[in-house]
């Protein structure tokens, strides 16, 4: 691992930037290897492992793509109506097979192949029929209303790249080319623990001191989510011994760790001096609200990223720089940034300059405008403003208080979370 951060050894301290450690992370992980090809509905959420290449003109023939007449346009006139004689029917599916000769017409429905001779529809809206004969208006333009054959895809050409994550128009495309498996990279195995004396799993009483470990299970829907295979390791108490055997097991099955807590500097965090003893870490202090301490690192060919121990800091660097890593670990190019939008504040905001912060925001629409306002409380162990919100509100590191009713960027936790 090439991280040229200027703090490989676990005392060295640096502060980044919400950008600078997302763009260290995205552009020090690499892609693993390793495909398998599935049933085009079982690749619904895995990331393509190549290029899927069209093997057959979509549509395969010319066809019309209205319900109408399908004419030769050297027969209409652009000053008069023509009578042209329907010779037949075609059918989407069942074609005419016969020719349009001059003066003729073949009644045609939507899907139906274009019959040989005519190179035109007219939609059936402006015709008028006399018996076997349909009368269509001036001013029909030739071609129109055709659809090509190998206009949606041309055979040979790239239908999908490779790195696209399979969604509904993916699994529509690939079966809309005949295809019935498609290439996807294996998926990735995320081994991840929660660390701290004071945890207690749920099933049994809280004991005086204890909380109940929640973090694994929020990482557990996230990466679900993102269809990962998960190793979930339990809670790890702070002892050095143990937190080291976990460390070798899950970087022994894994393609990423994630533990929560035991990243700050207190007497009990041992993450990030392990991470380094056992492999090459950065550890950083981080711009950002919540989830300043962070570290990130390899142990063998494992990625590490060792998340602060508040529920609410692990949710937010979860989202701001493992998830995107992880996609790119998977094979897939996430976006440089995640997409914000504007909204007008409708809560006072106390910031102060110095940390990129991520409040939990609720956005609403009022008379045609969105506004967000903040949730109720804001503490980074309070996991509840998470489930509250729908969007965080994103402040700028340098930015200071916002006054209700000036314009603050959201990010929506749709697509996200
Ligand atoms: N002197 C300093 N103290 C702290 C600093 C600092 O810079 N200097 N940073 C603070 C910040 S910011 C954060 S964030 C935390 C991160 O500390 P750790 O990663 O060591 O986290 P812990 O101390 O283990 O836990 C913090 C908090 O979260 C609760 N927790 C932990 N794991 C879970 C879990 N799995 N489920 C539910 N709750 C959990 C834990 O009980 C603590 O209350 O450090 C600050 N301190
Ligand atoms: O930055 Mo910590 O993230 O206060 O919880």
């Amino acid at each position: 691992m090439s991280v040229d951060n200027g703090c490989a050894s676990p005392g060295a301290r640096k502060t980044l930037s919400v950008d600078e450690a997302r763009q260290i992370i995205l552009s020090t992980v690499t892609p693993l290897s390793g495909w398998e090809k599935v049933a085009i509905r079982a690749a619904l959420g895995r990331i393509l492992a190549a290029d899927v290449i069209a093997p057959c003109n979509v549509p395969a023939h010319d066809n019309s793509a209205m319900d109408g007449y399908a004419v030769r346009a050297e027969d209409l006139s652009g000053d008069g109506e023509v009578h042209l004689q329907v010779v037949g029917t075609a059918f989407a599916g069942r074609g005419f097979s016969g020719m349009v000769g001059a003066g003729q017409a073949v009644r045609i429905m939507t899907g139906g192949v274009m019959p040989m001779g005519a190179d035109t529809i007219v939609v059936q809206e402006i015709v008028r029929t006399e018996g076997n004969t349909v009368v269509v208006p001036a001013g029909i333009r030739k071609g129109q209303n055709v659809r090509r054959a190998g206009e949606d895809l041309a055979e040979g050409a790239v239908a999908i790249p490779r790195g696209k994550l399979m969604g509904p128009a993916e699994l529509g495309l690939a079966a809309s080319l005949g295809l019935a498996e498609v290439c996807v990279t294996r998926r990735l195995r995320v081994a991840f623990f929660s660390t701290g004396d004071e945890l207690a799993t749920i099933g049994r009483p809280l004991a005086p001191g204890e909380v109940y470990d929640s973090n694994r299970y929020t990482l557990h829907g996230a990466l679900t989510r993102l269809g990962c295979e998960l190793v979930d390791m339990g809670v790890i108490p702070d002892r050095p011994d143990e937190l080291e055997a976990a460390f070798r097991n899950a970087a022994a099955c894994s393609d990423v760790v994630l533990t929560t807590g035991g990243v700050s500097v207190g007497e009990a965090d041992f993450i990030r001096e392990l991470m380094a003893r056992l492999g090459e870490v950065s550890f950083w202090k981080i711009d950002i609200k919540p989830g300043r301490p962070m570290a990130f690192g390899k142990i063998g060919d494992t990625w590490m990223f060792g998340l602060p121990g508040n529920p609410v800091a692990v949710m937010v660097t979860y989202y701001q720089f493992v998830m995107d890593a992880l996609l790119r670990v998977a094979g897939q190019d996430p976006l440089p940034q995640r997409p914000l939008m504007q909204a007008s504040c409708t809560s006072p905001i106390r910031k102060l300059s110095g940390r990129k912060e991520f409040l939990r925001g609720r956005l609403y629409l009022e008379d045609g405008q969105w506004q967000v306002r903040s949730a109720s409380a804001q503490g980074s162990g309070i996991l509840r403003s998470m489930s509250e919100a729908n969007c965080f509100i994103v402040l700028h590191e340098h930015r200071g208080d916002v006054v209700p009713g000036e314009t603050v960027q959201v990010q929506l936790f749709d697509g996200l979370v």
